[in-house]
């Protein structure tokens, strides 16, 4: 669904985001988590951008800092060219029916009390969208939409499968009408069946809609099945971004290619490289340097030393970056 030339819906710039930390009465100084340490990304109208990496890489927490649900340390997030940082209350509360949440966990996130038609209206009902009559049927159109019968209506979260209460989940976020679903892990807890028909239940609803899905999973296979372009994300950073054919393909950054590595593929080219090794450090003591050096099987002299910055070649939808000592930006020929 890719329209390179689309314009960016969410623009985030040096986000960053600090926990904790600090010396309390009767602690001594300890550094702060650094969750999310300088990261700049935009995502387009109608695309949809993958975000993986390992657990503790500060997926969610960027995803969190793009609905402003948490406040950043520094840097700025731009919707539809907003700085939402800038928003009267009133105005965020416009923002808020502009971009929607799908958790991992849909039945945690449902009151177990309330029928479905009211889980799918109360959205409706904060927004004060509609009158009850039309919020009803708004309701009937999402469970068709997202292939449930309208019975399903007078029935409770629980008796649901977990497919169906993620599809739920699904036409929840839908209710008022966003131009933006930040995914989080929203297919992890299914099973490999069920995941491939709420990833694809997901495409048809963009392509009927037009809306921008940020999708954030620890599975490249998923994430990469799904997106349209890809940032792997690690201890904070981005360490590439680029379009998701090119990440399973030509994966460049170490840490990418060991991510690649580490799916079970048909593909014997894959299996030549270095699967990931070792534990991911703690985002208290980020290691110096590239984060990623003591786990790189290709590290070199000065990966330790210099921080490497994410370089771009090509543009639109060829676009590549990728932050590592041994990236040559010169554009093959
Ligand atoms: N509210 C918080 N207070 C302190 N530390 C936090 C908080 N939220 C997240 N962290 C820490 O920030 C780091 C990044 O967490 P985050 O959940 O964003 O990573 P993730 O890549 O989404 O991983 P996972 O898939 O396990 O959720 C982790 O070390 C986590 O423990």
């Amino acid at each position: 669904m890719i329209v390179p030339e689309a314009a960016p819906l969410v623009e985030a710039d040096g986000l960053v985001k600090h926990f904790g930390g600090g010396k309390g009465p009767f602690t001594p100084h300890r550094p702060p988590v650094r969750a999310v340490d300088g990261v700049s990304l935009t995502i387009r109208r109608g695309e949809t951008l993958g975000l993986v990496g390992e657990s503790g890489s500060g997926k969610s927490t960027l995803g969190r800092l793009i609905l402003r649900l948490i406040e950043p340390t520094s840097g700025s997030v731009t919707f539809d060219g907003q700085d939402i940082a800038q928003l009267t209350k009133r105005e965020l509360t416009q923002l808020r029916k502009r971009m929607q949440l799908v958790f991992q966990d849909p039945f945690s996130s449902f009151n177990p009390r309330m029928t479905i038609a009211q889980v799918l209206t109360e959205p409706m009902v904060v927004h004060g969208m509609g009158d009850r009559e039309s919020r009803t049927r708004r309701a009937k159109e999402l469970l068709d939409l997202v292939g449930l019968p309208s019975f399903a209506m007078e029935r409770y979260p629980h008796q649901f499968s977990g497919g169906q209460a993620q599809r739920i989940g699904i036409a929840r976020a839908l209710a008022t009408d966003p131009d933006l679903i930040v995914c989080d892990e929203a297919v992890s807890a299914l099973d490999v069946s069920v995941q491939a028909q709420v990833l694809n239940l997901l495409k048809e609803v963009q392509r009927e809609l037009g809306l921008s899905y940020l999708f954030i999973a620890h599975d490249l296979n998923v994430v990469r099945y799904i997106s349209d372009r890809v940032c792997v994300m690690y201890l904070g950073k981005l360490a590439e971004v680029a379009p998701a054919d090119d990440i399973s393909e030509r994966p460049q950054h170490p840490y990418s290619q060991a991510l690649m590595a580490s799916i079970p593929s048909p593909d014997a080219h894959h299996q030549l490289r270095t699967p990931l090794a070792g534990e991911i450090p703690s985002p208290r003591r980020p290691p110096s340097g590239c984060r990623f050096h003591p786990r790189c099987a290709q590290s070199v002299d000065g990966c330790d030393r210099d921080e490497p910055e994410l370089l771009t070649i090509g543009h639109d939808g060829d676009a590549r970056s990728v932050a590592c000592h041994l990236f040559d930006p010169t554009p093959a020929r």
